[in-house]
């Protein structure tokens, strides 16, 4: 079915995080009784839920599964992991501290002490999402790494947090594991941020426990979004969007081009390919939520991607850089056919957590200042907190303040 651009463009403008009602009352349920009972309420749901009690996997086991490897996926593992840490590596991570005749002002950064990491495994172990937490975590200089993903942790995740150099490592998952590192539990020790995808249990998790405790953002079902011209690929373009239409019924796999002949090509690819193709079925699901889009132009293709706010922006136009000013709203963008996003799911470099459900509006991919706090110092020089002081208590009785006020005619 191609849609034309009329069709959808009031179904991007009202995206957004939907709240699901069930979901969020048994999130609700299952972070109280975490809070409250502890160890005991952690292992009941994970029984009832995924079949195991919760526990900790030691790092002996991690680093059996990491030589237990076949020689080139641990190769793959040490590239992506290599690749990875060269990108957050070019993130600045630098305060400052300026001196002038009005005194000393300046911004502490520092890494957050302890950070959870969650690494969904409910569908399919996603020992890639490890390392795009964990190794940004480390690169900025987060002192203990505690990761969370559902039993039973495949083999591959394990190899994946030994060579990312997470610190700990908990079979747990869902809701009730970002209720363990949010509040904390005898086993569990607590957390400052809660970072990393889930499925929408835990996504409602980590919005209800903010507060208690730090979290990156709200990244659930992935979606991607391309936009083509006509020298794109029909094969290369439905190759990329069952990519990540297999990863859920939930995700949404868009394409928008003014080549009705391109899109025409692209729908009997996907027809084509989807036969053999392992998780067909959800795919083809997923396909449903998503579409194929017909515009008027690469203008109003552009303008209709700002409006829905991908989680992954992919240009498959035959000279993509000059489109780049024109993207607004995007976790993160792929240019060209030859930049797909399964790359950047893998090893190209910056990490896959991104923003979703149209929350690339307010926040981008995930980044090293996830992992900082910027605490701001200030040492004011005595002249300038005469005159500073004198006019700060105007501020202050201007909101009647009169503590605030004294405090500060003290100084001048
Ligand atoms: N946006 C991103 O950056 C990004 C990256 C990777 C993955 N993802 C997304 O993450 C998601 C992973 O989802 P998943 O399900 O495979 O794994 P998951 O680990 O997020 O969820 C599995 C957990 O959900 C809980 N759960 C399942 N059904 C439940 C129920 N009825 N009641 C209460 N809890 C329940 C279970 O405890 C289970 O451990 C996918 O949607 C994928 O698209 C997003
Ligand atoms: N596309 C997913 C969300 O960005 C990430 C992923 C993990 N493995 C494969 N893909
Ligand atoms: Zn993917």
């Amino acid at each position: 079915m191609i849609y034309r651009a009329e069709e959808v463009r009031e179904r991007f403008a009202r995206r957004g995080l939907s709240f699901d009602p069930t979901v969020e009352e048994i999130v609700r349920g299952i972070l109280a009784a975490v809070r409250e009972e502890g160890d005991a309420a952690l292992d009941r749901f994970s029984l009832d839920l995924d079949g195991h009690p919760v526990e900790e996997i030691p790092k002996k086991a991690w680093r059996q599964a990491y030589e237990d490897l076949d020689e080139e996926l641990r190769d793959a593992l040490e590239t992506a992991k290599e690749r990875i840490e060269a990108f957050y590596r070019e993130e600045a991570k630098g305060g400052f501290l300026k001196a002038d005749a009005s005194g000393l002002l300046g911004q502490l950064v520092r890494p957050l002490s302890r950070v959870g990491v969650y690494v969904p495994g409910g569908s399919a172990p996603l020992l890639s999402s490890l390392l795009m937490s964990v190794v940004p975590a480390k690169v900025a200089g987060v002192a203990e790494v505690i990761v969370a993903s559902p039993p039973k942790v495949h083999p591959g995740v394990l190899a994946a947090a030994w060579v990312a150099g997470a610190d700990r490592l908990f079979a747990m998952g869902g809701a009730q594991a970002i209720a363990a590192l949010a509040y904390g539990t005898k086993r569990v020790p607590r957390v400052d941020k809660i970072v990393g995808p889930g499925n929408a249990y835990v996504v409602a998790a980590k919005r209800q426990v903010f507060g208690a405790v730090g979290i990156d953002g709200l990244a659930g079902p992935t979606e991607t979004l391309i936009v083509a011209d006509g020298s794109a690929s029909p094969r290369l373009l439905a190759a990329d969007l069952l990519a990540q239409a297999e990863h859920g019924p939930d995700s949404e796999p868009w394409l928008l081009s003014p080549d009705r002949a391109l899109l025409e090509k692209v729908e009997a690819e996907l027809f084509r390919q989807l036969q053999d193709l392992p998780r067909g079925e959800i795919a083809r699901k997923a396909l449903e939520r998503g579409g194929l889009v017909q515009t008027q132009d690469l203008e109003e293709a552009f303008a209709l991607a700002n409006l829905y706010a991908p989680e992954h922006l992919c240009l498959a136009l035959a000279d993509p850089l000059p489109w780049l000013g024109r993207v607004q709203n995007a976790g993160g963008v792929f240019l060209g056919e030859g930049s797909p996003e399964a790359l950047g799911d893998y090893i190209a470099g910056p990490s896959h957590v991104m923003p979703t459900s149209g929350t690339a509006r307010f926040q981008g991919g995930l980044a090293l200042r996830d992992f900082l706090k910027v605490i701001p110092v200030m040492g004011l020089a005595e002249g300038a907190v005469r005159e500073l002081s004198r006019k700060g208590a105007l501020l202050a009785r201007a909101e009647g303040l009169e503590a605030h006020a004294r405090a500060l005619d003290l100084r001048s």
